[in-house]
Formats: structure tokens, C-alpha cells, sequence
């Protein structure tokens, strides 16, 4: 019998690892970079992004990845969904005119920025990362994304720390795979 998808999310969960006090203390950081040691759990992760989306979003026109994680899963789901891919990126790396967004996250505050014209007016964008805390990164890219009159059809997301309520700052439909709560 196939696992069920409360299964594979679980598999997963286990490749996260967690430290403590990183980088300040009180943070609990929970790494997800150990996933790229299993090249199965990466195509797992992406058949259950691949999933979530054609399930949820009629039509997605262009898949937006934050800097910098969320480079990682942003390309391989625009391969599977045969859509386009734009970065947003941190202050200072894109070149000709840019859009800007400054925000708060967990653990500073940062600047995010938009090539012009990346979005087409009236495009769907889907909004991918690697993680929501707080909500102020994900906030800020919805606010870009909007800023050239895209539509943010998803905010997708690994993990979650459902404990920050990240998602209530989040204007849009957000989704993640894996969740932590109380621990
Ligand atoms: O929900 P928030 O509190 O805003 O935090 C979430 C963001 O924090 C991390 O990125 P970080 O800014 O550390 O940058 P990195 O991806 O370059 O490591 C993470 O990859 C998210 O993008
Ligand atoms: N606790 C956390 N773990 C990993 N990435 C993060 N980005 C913001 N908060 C984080």
C-alpha cells in the first residue's frame, strides 16, 4: 500500500534538525539544508509541492522564489508545473531599476527587491520559501509581487512555526508542508 501524505510529510520532518539558541539565543532554528543529502526526499518535497498546487491554484503563471532559500524548491517547482521563475533577492543584488520592500524578521530586519517588469500586470504569482516565522519576509514579497499588479494566488512554504503566527501578516492564501508547534 502507498504511503498517505500525512506519512510522507512525516518522513520528511525527520530530515530537519533542530539547534537551539541559533543564531541568537531564544531562537529555535530548525535547518532544513539536510534534505539535499537525499537526493529521494528533495523529489518527495517537490511531488508534494507539485500536489498542494494543482490542487489549490487554477492557473499559475510565475513562480517567485526568496532569497535565498527559497531558490532551492522555487526552480524544480516551476520544472514541474512548466511555469516561469523570478527571484526576489536581498538588498543590493539585482541589477537596472528595481522595486523595493523593507521588513522586520525573527532575527533582524532586511530589504527585499524586485527586477521592474518581472511581473506582468494581472499574472498569478506563487510565493515560494523555504520557511514562514514571523511573516515579515513573506509579508514583504506579497507587498512586491502586488507593487507591479501580479496576484498572489499561494504563499507556499516547507515549514512553518506555527507558534509565531507568521501566517496572520501573510495577505494572501498560505499553504506549508510541515509544521511546528510547542516543541
Ligand atoms: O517569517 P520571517 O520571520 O520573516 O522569517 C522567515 C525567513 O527567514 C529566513 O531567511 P533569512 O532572512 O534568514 O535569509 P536566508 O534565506 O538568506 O538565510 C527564511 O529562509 C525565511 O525567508
Ligand atoms: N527559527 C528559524 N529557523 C530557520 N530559519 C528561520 N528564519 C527565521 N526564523 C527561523
Amino acid at each position: 500500500m502507498s504511503a498517505s501524505r500525512a506519512e510522507r510529510i512525516a518522513k520528511v520532518k525527520k530530515h530537519f534538525k533542530t539547534f537551539p539558541d541559533w543564531p541568537k539565543p531564544g531562537i529555535m532554528f530548525r535547518d532544513m539544508f539536510p534534505v539535499f543529502r537525499s537526493p529521494e526526499i528533495v523529489a518527495e518535497i517537490t511531488s508534494l509541492f507539485e500536489e498542494i498546487v494543482r490542487e489549490t491554484c487554477s492557473k499559475v503563471d510565475v513562480i517567485v522564489g526568496l532569497d535565498a532559500r527559497g531558490f532551492l524548491f522555487g526552480p524544480l517547482l516551476a520544472q514541474r508545473l512548466g511555469t516561469s521563475f523570478v527571484p526576489v533577492r536581498k538588498r543590493g543584488k539585482l541589477p537596472g531599476p528595481t522595486i523595493k520592500e523593507t521588513y522586520v524578521l525573527e532575527y533582524g530586519e532586511d530589504c527585499f527587491e524586485m527586477q521592474e517588469g518581472s511581473i506582468l500586470p494581472g499574472e498569478n504569482a506563487l510565493i515560494i520559501d523555504d520557511l514562514i516565522a514571523t511573516g515579515g519576509t513573506m509579508n514583504a514579497a506579497c507587498s512586491l509581487v502586488k507593487k507591479q499588479q501580479g496576484n498572489v494566488v499561494l504563499c507556499l512554504v516547507l515549514i512553518e512555526l506555527v507558534d509565531l503566527k507568521g501566517r496572520d501578516k501573510v495577505p494572501a492564501k498560505l499553504l506549508s508542508l510541515v509544521e511546528y508547534e510547542g516543541e
